[in-house]
């Protein structure tokens, strides 16, 4: 029986090769020990919500709020956000002309696959990895309206404008929403209030990346993602309702995030936990996280999540400033780098494991 269902084909995740389930089977040690649907609620990540800061107004609310959120980023390294301010519509959207992608037979979608020549765009799985398959579909896209609809239109022709329009206007929504965060956080930690976003201006590099995992025959077995930080500096991650988001706690034990209907999960990447191990600890005593997760799959519902990454522009220097530096009890531990080195150590390194492009730039005397 096991066996059986170990050499069933899986069509939806093959791109041309024949992949069977057992092709998707993760080591002993990745596999996931909780269930998609087991969630940690009385210990799960906090909850934020805008609601009464949306006006703008830098009252006593908001600086309440701008300390919590800074909290949860030292505590969890992720919080849900709720009363977000982005609009239902512009969400809904943007999951119906995704999904109507996915549902599209194989052929079409690889119209749009990843190359060579355009490393964005759809694949499925990731056969670049060998073993250790995810049990994905991806979309993976520049905040760049020029490059979804030359994506768009290779997949869905002239009739590409719905696709296009509901993906250039969840990304901008996305875009200013990260802003706001990003205020909040410098606001929360009394710094200049542009510390963040005056890196934020070009959006060469922020991505987003949508996930749909399909029923998966051996969710035991499989996973959706593995355990992986953001590199990145923010991510701002829409969820649907059915769970499979778990979080890696620093008890090392894994807890699932109950999904909250119309909510993002904010997660900080490693970009931003870099700023305040190294330039922040001197003003804040605080320091926010970027916390390793991963995606686990189930037998019966696929599952659809869509992450948003703020990066800085790609010339930003991501460099600890002299002034919070002391040779003697806090000397600088990694050497300057711009994002686009950054980007590239990442790239090399085909997955992400734990944070080791970080290292790339550490030290050692
Ligand atoms: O599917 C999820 O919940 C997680 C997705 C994720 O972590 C990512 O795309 O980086
Ligand atoms: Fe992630």
């Amino acid at each position: 029986m096991a066996q059986e269902v170990e050499e069933e084909h899986v069509e939806s995740l093959s791109m041309g090769n024949d992949l069977q389930v057992k092709n998707f089977i993760w080591s002993e040690e990745e596999r996931p020990a909780i269930n998609y649907d087991d969630f940690a609620d009385g210990d799960d990540i906090p909850v934020i919500s805008f609601r009464g800061v949306l006006d703008g107004k830098k009252n006593r609310d908001y600086q309440s709020l701008c300390e919590a959120m800074v909290n949860a980023c030292s505590n969890w390294g992720f919080f849900k956000l709720v009363d977000h301010g982005v609009a239902l519509e512009t969400i809904d959207k943007f999951i119906f002309r995704l999904n109507e992608l996915f549902d599209l037979p194989m052929e079409k979608k690889m119209k749009g696959g990843r190359s060579a020549s355009m490393p964005l765009g759809y694949s499925a799985t990731n056969p670049e990895y060998g073993k250790n398959l995810p049990w994905a579909e991806i979309v993976q896209l520049l905040q760049s309206p020029q490059q979804v609809v030359a994506f768009a239109a290779k997949v869905f022709g002239d009739q590409h404008q719905p696709f296009s329009n509901a993906m250039i206007e969840y990304m901008q929504e996305l875009d200013k929403l990260g802003m706001r965060i990003f205020e909040m956080l410098v606001h929360g930690l009394g710094l200049q209030e542009d510390f963040f976003t005056r890196n934020f201006e070009e959006k060469e590099a922020t991505m987003i990346r949508v996930n749909r995992y399909p029923p998966c025959p051996l969710p035991e077995k499989c996973l959706g993602l593995g355990s992986h930080s953001d590199p990145h500096t923010m991510t701002i991650l829409l969820q649907d309702h059915v769970g499979g988001l778990q979080i890696l706690k620093s008890d090392n034990q894994w807890a699932g995030i109950r999904p909250v209907p119309n909510s993002f999960v904010i997660n900080i990447g490693d970009t931003l936990e870099f700023f305040f191990l190294f330039c922040l600890r001197a003003w804040t005593n605080g320091r926010l996280k970027s916390v390793v997760h991963r995606a686990v799959v189930n037998k019966e519902k696929q599952r659809l999540s869509a992450a948003y990454f703020l990066s800085p522009t790609s010339s930003a220097i991501i460099e600890c400033p002299p002034q919070l530096l002391d040779p003697g009890t806090n000397s600088r531990k990694y050497t300057p780098f711009t994002w686009e080195d950054f980007k590239k150590e990442l790239l090399a390194q085909k997955r992400v494991l734990g944070k080791t492009a970080l290292n790339r730039y550490l030290i050692s005397n």
